[in-house]
């Protein structure tokens, strides 16, 4: 039996950049240990949403914010949150495979260094349970000194999420994580997210619809900063409700 756990729930979260609003009353309920998509036009506020998730949106200046985001019923927001502690908990992996300039195990370990100072023997662990969890282990476990740059550009990002999963997160962010790839990297991180989302939940930002039928649970539809439709990924993109979902995934517009 699936639990129905939702880990993130906002409610009229509305986000704007100076004047512009970006987002509009975003009203949603992200399950646990699910895929859930974001899909929808350029600039419809798909990836500012995501980012608001883990609060990378505070580095942006003129961000303006009302409504509210829960993290396991906890004001993301609230004066007392830790932002790094936040940042750790849920994790980001962004479009351009961006490895750090050193070695692949450094890569692995910097953040477990960051948030403490783990014996050489933990961080041995950290490094092959979290190149393990991103199905790189084999590829790289001869090569662990040598710089993360040489790998290709698949291995790289599965590098990056083997970084992400390094620091132990619950939520992994994802931002069109497979659109820099060939198609066989490509594949291979799905193949990867459907291992992760027994252990992780996650929210991927794609432009590829195929790509959130195969491997989403759930998926959100937006437009011009609005979420018009959420629900189960099958009914989405079978028997969408609103009628602009259904002119986006047949194509009409996007
Ligand atoms: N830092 C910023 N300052 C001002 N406006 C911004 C900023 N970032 C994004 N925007 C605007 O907010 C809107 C939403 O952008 P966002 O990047 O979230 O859209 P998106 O759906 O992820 O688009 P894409 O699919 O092209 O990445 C766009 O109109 C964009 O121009």
């Amino acid at each position: 039996m699936k639990r129905m756990n939702k880990i993130i729930t906002t409610t009229n979260f509305d986000l704007y950049y100076g004047s512009f609003q970006a987002l509009k009353s975003i009203n949603i309920e992200i399950p646990e240990k699910e895929i859930t998509a974001l899909i929808g036009p350029s600039g419809c506020g798909k990836s500012t949403f995501l980012k608001t998730l883990n609060r990378m949106n505070d580095l942006v200046p003129g961000v303006k914010i009302s409504g509210e985001i829960k993290f396991h019923g906890e004001d993301i927001f609230a004066k007392e949150m830790n932002v790094n502690l936040l940042r750790k908990r849920i994790g980001m992996v962004f479009q351009k495979p961006n490895p750090f300039p050193m070695s692949i195990y450094d890569n692995i370990a910097y953040g477990p260094r960051l948030h403490g100072s783990p014996k050489k023997t933990e961080l041995d662990e950290i490094v092959e349970r979290s190149l393990r969890g991103a199905a790189l282990w084999d590829e790289v476990k001869d090569r662990l000194k040598k710089s993360a740059l040489g790998l290709s550009g698949g291995q790289q990002q599965r590098l990056c999420i083997a970084r992400a999963l390094s620091v132990e997160p619950e939520v992994l962010l994802m931002d069109e994580p497979t659109s820099a790839l060939d198609p066989g990297s490509t594949i291979r991180i799905e193949n990867l997210m459907a291992e992760l989302r027994r252990n992780y939940t996650v929210v991927i930002v794609t432009h590829n619809m195929q790509q959130a039928v195969r491997i989403s649970d759930k998926t959100a539809f937006f437009l011009i900063g609005e979420m018009v439709e959420f629900g189960e990924t099958e009914q989405i993109f079978a028997r969408p409700v609103d009628r602009r979902t259904e002119d986006y995934i047949t194509g009409r517009f996007g």
